[in-house]
């Protein structure tokens, strides 16, 4: 069994640079919309985060696993955030409702692990 996405939703996916204390876009480095999806693995019971651009190319601007008792924090409802060992992501979602839904499913998935 593989995986299998549990939510999908449009958000600009951000990095946070550390030494000059600002979010840059993950990718490229014009901000743009990406396709931002939750991939279940129900076999190894494992998460990730996977956002492929919206345009053309399609390129992955964060392949991120979902770890067990990570903070995800709401900054606004809008933008939200969280920490890997190496970085802070942040997602600025198209709209509050893409927001609240990839909440759910982040929520579920910190629930799951
Ligand atoms: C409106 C104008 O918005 C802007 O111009 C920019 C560009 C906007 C679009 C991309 C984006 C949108 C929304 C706002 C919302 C606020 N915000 C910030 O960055 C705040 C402000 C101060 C700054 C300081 C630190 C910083 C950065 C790195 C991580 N972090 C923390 O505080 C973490 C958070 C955390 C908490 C718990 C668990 C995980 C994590 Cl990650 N805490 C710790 C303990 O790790 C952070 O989030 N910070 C955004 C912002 O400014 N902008």
């Amino acid at each position: 069994m593989g995986e299998s996405s549990i939510c999908q939703v449009r958000a600009t996916v951000m990095m946070y640079d550390d030494t000059n204390k600002r979010w840059v876009p993950a990718g490229s480095d014009s901000p743009s919309f990406s396709r931002v999806q939750i991939y279940q693995n129900s076999a190894a019971n494992t998460f990730r985060v996977v956002g492929r651009k919206l345009q053309a190319d399609q390129q992955v601007v964060i392949n991120c696993p979902i770890i067990k008792g990570m903070k995800y924090n709401q900054a606004t409802p809008n933008f939200h955030q969280w920490r890997d060992p190496k970085q802070v992501w942040g997602l600025n979602f198209g709209s509050k409702e893409d927001g609240a839904q990839f909440a759910k499913s982040m929520t579920y998935a910190l629930e799951c692990l």
